[in-house]
């Protein structure tokens, strides 16, 4: 049976989100006042392993089986030149992840996680939501349970990332339609255009929110008409991740617009989930403001796939390796402060 097979399902799985643990946090947040450093001196690392802590229910977290989930997906609205790259880049680049050869294969091994390819429907492109519904419901749904079914219950960890020419675009067109504002806020360069793709995207953008402006303001429908298949997945498989106590990593701009329809109807969504960086994309840390997420680095990077957020794994782990192999004051005999 899969998760979300109505957008009602969908709905009432968004407005009854399970809380972390709170006595898993408190027992981890314990254990950290015992730990031969001054108090707080770990600083953003010690606030990682209590929140594992809480989400995974377990006092000492650690990242057994931890997962990548990569999806891919081809949009309709690269006819208008919206990115640097022609759509064809992505079957390319899914055909070298599964050849191991491309950033997130390095990434994602150095981190200790296993990579999931996902490619959906990609000879279909979404329609070009300037003038139509990037998808129908029955092809929103399904993108909904893509992402879910990548959510063992066992997951200790799952890292989010995408693949998809043209992708930039919808996330702006996302932002946008969840948050307000102008596409200048929101569009940035992608893969690089130069000024005129980049004002062919906002034009783009702009269209879309006025093609759209009076369908309903839900989540599902703001994904359905103005999302992407891998970025539709990306929702789903949070939400799937919450309701199975999964913590989940964001990678970068794209991913963290999958998440903002989501925030805007139900903001404590974004509980279970670490920004693992900030993107060099123009609008990632305005979106990030916007969503109370706080990137764990920032690198320049631009690339997607889940790249950064695989960097930011591997710091993850090693809050946890202090959490649960440092000595306590009292094992080591030194004097605890006052
Ligand atoms: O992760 C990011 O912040 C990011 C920023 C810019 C581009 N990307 C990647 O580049 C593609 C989208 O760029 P574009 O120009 O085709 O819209 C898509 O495959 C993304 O994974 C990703
Ligand atoms: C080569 C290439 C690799 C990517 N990885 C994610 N988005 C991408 C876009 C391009 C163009």
């Amino acid at each position: 049976m899969s998760l979300f097979p109505t957008e009602a399902a969908f709905d009432a799985a968004l407005a009854s989100l399970p809380r972390a643990d709170l006595a898993c946090r408190a027992a981890a947040a314990a254990r950290q006042g015992q730990l031969t450093k001054p108090a707080g001196s770990l600083g953003r690392l010690e606030e990682i392993a209590i929140f594992l802590a809480g989400w995974q229910r377990r006092a000492r977290p650690h990242i057994d089986r931890g997962r990548a989930a990569v999806f891919a997906g081809n949009h309709g609205v690269t006819r208008h030149g919206v990115s640097a790259f022609p759509p064809i880049v992505t079957a390319q680049m899914v055909a070298n992840f599964a050849a191991g050869g491309a950033a997130i294969n390095a990434l994602a091994g150095a981190a200790g996680l296993d990579l999931h390819v996902v490619p959906i429907d990609l000879d279909r492109p979404t329609e070009d939501f300037t003038v139509a519904a990037a998808m129908s419901q029955t092809d929103c749904l399904a993108a909904l349970n893509c992402g879910a079914d990548m959510v063992d219950p066992g997951l200790d960890l799952l890292l989010l990332g995408e693949m998809g020419i043209g992708n930039s675009t919808a996330a702006a067109a996302l932002c946008q339609r969840s948050f307000g504002g102008s596409a200048r806020e929101w569009v940035g360069a992608g893969t690089g255009v130069d000024a005129h793709g980049l004002a062919m995207k906002r034009q783009v953008v702009e269209l879309a929110m006025a093609y759209h402006a009076d369908a309903p303001m839900t989540p599902f429908e703001t994904l359905r008409r103005v999302g992407g298949r891998e970025i539709v997945a990306i929702a789903g498989a949070m939400l799937a991740a919450r309701h199975r106590h999964v913590p989940v990593v964001l990678d970068g701009f794209i991913c963290a617009a999958a998440l903002a329809p989501l925030a805007v109807a139900m903001p404590t969504i974004t509980d279970h989930i670490i920004a693992g960086h900030r993107s060099a994309e123009a609008g990632h840390g305005r979106l990030l403001d916007r969503l109370g997420l706080r990137p764990l680095l920032d690198l320049d990077m631009r690339l997607g796939e889940g790249s950064g957020g695989a960097v930011a794994v591997a710091v993850i782990r090693t809050a946890l390796a202090a959490h649960d192999q440092m000595a306590t004051f009292a094992d080591a005999g030194v004097s605890a402060g006052g």
